[in-house]
């Protein structure tokens, strides 16, 4: 069963338009995690041009108080203002992204071949009983891609789906893209690492990533549940989400 953590950055970008309180992303992540949701995903930028760091504490406290079984997800490139938010908020799951924050968003995963000594060092020092680590991983890194990330110590890779996402109107790209993704899953499982998902995944394009991709223990999905919900709803896109991902 693959677990819904709901990204929150595109709610705090809506509520950044204005310097006024709403939408909330505490609010926003009550109803969704009322409706089913595994988690919170949140991705603080250095411009905190969606998720400030305010946020991230509202939601630990929110999460801490009364959803105690929900995971709480923070995603970012491990500078040194990120780890220590992460060692202050001690959040279940840390996605290590490898992005500039001159980016718009996230376009790549880690270069584990390259950067394994860094990632090595930095998972040392995140790791703690009862945490996961995740880092962010290329579609086609393939396995000597992940025998690298499983060198760093580790536990799970989140697969880049954007480029799978890009092709919605190319049916061949993105059964390219899937080959490639499933390939990657079934390398990682085999060393023993988890496997998480995410980007730009969607109701539409949800099925067929399911069925190529198995094992699957996470998604999490910000910007298409968050264009679903402004017109069905923060509590009816979650449950939507939910039984397509049961199948
Ligand atoms: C790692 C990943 O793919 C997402 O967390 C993505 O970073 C979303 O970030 P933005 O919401 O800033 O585009
Ligand atoms: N880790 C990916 C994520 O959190 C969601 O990204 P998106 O659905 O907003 O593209």
């Amino acid at each position: 069963m693959t677990l819904l953590s709901v990204n929150l950055n595109a709610v705090a970008q809506l509520r950044n338009r204005r310097n006024l309180p709403w939408p909330s992303v505490t609010h926003i992540a009550r109803v969704v995690l009322d409706a089913g949701a595994s988690g919170i995903t949140i991705h603080p930028r250095p411009d905190e041009r969606h998720i400030r760091r305010s946020d991230v504490y509202d939601l630990s406290a929110l999460l801490n108080a009364e959803y105690p079984r929900a995971e709480f997800n923070i995603e970012g490139y491990p500078s040194e203002d990120f780890l220590a938010l992460i060692e202050d908020v001690r959040p279940h799951q840390v996605t290590l992204v490898p992005d500039d924050p001159a980016q718009a968003t996230s376009d790549h995963g880690w270069d584990f071949l390259g950067e394994g000594n860094f990632l090595t060092s930095v998972v040392q020092r995140l790791k703690r009983p009862g945490r996961r680590i995740s880092l962010f991983c290329d579609p086609d890194a393939g396995e000597d891609g992940v025998a690298a990330a499983h060198a760093t110590g580790a536990d799970r890779i989140e697969l880049f789906t954007g480029p799978y996402g890009a092709c919605f109107n190319d049916p061949q790209e993105a059964q390219r893209q899937l080959e490639a993704l499933s390939q990657t899953s079934v390398a990682a499982r085999a060393l023993g690492l988890g496997v998480n998902a995410g980007h730009d995944l969607t109701l539409e394009n949800l099925p067929a990533f399911q069925a190529a991709v198995s094992g699957v223990a996470e998604v999490s999905i910000g910007h298409g549940l968050t264009a679903d919900a402004l017109i069905m709803g923060f509590d009816s896109a979650t449950r939507r989400y939910i039984s397509v991902l049961a199948g």
